[in-house]
């Protein structure tokens, strides 16, 4: 275990205080070292002694996991959130003093974050808490990667800070959040449940149907929301708990904001850089599970051959292919989907293999490829437009890029479907669904009532 001597971070921060003194710039200080294992749930129930917010990221298919906890400096942006957001993720990497020996994926300075789905639609109340767009480097930072665990401190300095006092306060705060003897709560279930306005969702597919048939669109996905009330005000690492134990394929994530929480478990994969490396995904075309293996067979093979949801499927896989090609090469789409199973359904999905140019990043292709047709439509602007006019929900965060980037060049981005935004004892529930020509209103509604399961069923209901 290589780890830094007390001396030596010391000498870091005073370095970085004196660098401050001088040219006044943000300057974080980031180290990183080896631990003994622990439970990154139990670091994280943990972390609610220090009162601050809390990420959680998890991958289950890769074992890698983070969880931030606090804020050492936040990257929030507003109109051109991309731009933005990568011009101040570059000025804070260069003036940074980090020091990690690892170069392992998710270690060592990162920041955490998402965005809204569309930055024209003006932000509601719901979603009061969270920006258009805001990216955080937290304070320290728990990483579990291929069964190996590490921590890192994040600190932003200013020019009166003194490192003795600084490397105190870190201490304490490692203790508390390392102790192995916190329990996770039970969860606390649900006391009602209120659809808002399905009626009226039902009549915007019909709109959206009729504009298809029109020709003035291809494929439009709309969402609703289902009100909870729950019985006592939620407890986010028991929810964290049952999406790992409920949803072994899918990313499992949440978003603390003082009282707001937005958690969920996506199946899919916006892009994940490992270098220049670049894995996609397209996933859209649904159908339930079977109650028997040959049911379930019987069905997934349905939905391979089915019309209606291998045009919904189609659509990602074009754009997606469109969207990255001026950026990469080596582009490897298979031009057939197969079936990926979740507990409650079961997707189409195309994998997407590239390699990123050298001069692009991630900012890029996120920007290109937000929102793909499985959560905005074809055409993409005409899509967002009937959204913005015709869905009675604000979006939030729901259905948008959230994930992380660390100073490796490393990142991975999901697309926030299968979520809810929990406030106390309240929580909305957020799914949609891809309406095409062929689309059936009563199904398309059923199909919704399937993609709320994954988070109603955590929470009791
Ligand atoms: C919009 C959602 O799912 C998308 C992703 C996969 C399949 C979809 C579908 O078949 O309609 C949707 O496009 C959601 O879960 O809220
Ligand atoms: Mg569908």
């Amino acid at each position: 275990m290589i780890e830094m001597k007390e001396d030596q971070i010391e000498f870091l921060l005073s370095k970085a205080i004196d660098q401050v003194k001088t040219n006044g710039e943000i300057q974080l200080v980031s180290f990183t070292k080896q631990v003994n294992r622990i439970d990154p749930l139990v670091f994280f129930e943990a972390a609610k002694m220090l009162e601050k917010n809390r990420i959680f990221w998890s991958s289950t298919a890769d074992d890698f996991c983070v969880v931030g906890v606090g804020k050492a400096y936040d990257i929030v942006a507003n109109k051109s959130r991309y731009n933005e957001t990568e011009k101040e993720w570059n000025k804070l990497l260069q003036e940074a003093i980090i020091h990690n020996p690892y170069e392992v994926a998710g270690t060592g300075l990162l920041a955490l974050g998402g965005m809204s789905f569309d930055p024209k639609r003006e932000r509601s109340s719901l979603w009061e808490n969270f920006q258009p767009s805001r990216f955080t480097i937290p304070e320290f930072l728990l990483t579990k990667n291929n069964n190996t665990t590490y921590f890192t401190i994040n600190i932003q300095v200013t020019k009166n800070d003194h490192p003795k006092q600084m490397l105190r306060a870190c201490k304490q705060a490692e203790k508390k959040l390392f102790n192995t003897f916190i329990k996770i709560p039970q969860g606390v279930g649900i006391k009602s449940k209120e659809e808002k306005n399905p009626e009226a969702w039902k009549h915007s597919v019909r709109l959206a149907k009729e504009k298809i048939e029109k020709n003035e669109a291809k494929k439009i996905v709309l969402a609703r929301e289902l009100r909870l009330e729950l019985k006592n005000k939620a407890e986010i690492s028991a929810i964290i708990d049952k999406l790992i134990k409920t949803q072994a394929t899918s990313y499992i994530f949440a978003f603390e904001n003082g009282n707001d929480c937005f958690i969920g478990a996506t199946p899919e994969r916006l892009v994940k850089l490992e270098k220049n490396q670049l894995l996609s995904t397209c996933l859209a075309g649904t159908a339930p599970r079977g109650n028997t293996k040959e049911e379930d067979t019987r069905i997934g093979i349905s939905l391979l051959d089915d019309e209606k949801n291998r045009e919904e499927h189609d659509f990602v896989v074009k754009m997606i292919k469109r969207a990255i090609n001026d950026y990469c090469t080596d582009i490897d789409i298979p031009g057939k989907p197969v079936i990926y199973p979740l507990k409650n359904l079961q997707h189409l999905f195309t994998p997407v293999i590239a390699k990123l140019k050298d001069k692009y990043s991630i900012f890029d292709i996120v920007r290109e490829l937000h929102p793909t047709p499985a959560l905005g439509g074809t055409p993409t602007e005409e899509s967002l437009a009937f959204i913005r006019e015709h869905e009675q929900l604000d979006r939030g965060w729901y259905g948008a890029p959230i994930g992380w980037l660390d100073s490796n060049q490393n990142s991975e981005f999901a697309v926030a479907i299968r979520s809810g935004l929990i406030k106390g004892d309240k929580a909305s529930l957020f799914a949609g669904c891809g309406v095409v020509k062929d689309s059936d209103i009563e199904a398309e509604y059923e199909e919704t009532n399937i993609k709320f399961l994954p988070m109603l069923s955590v929470l009791g209901g």
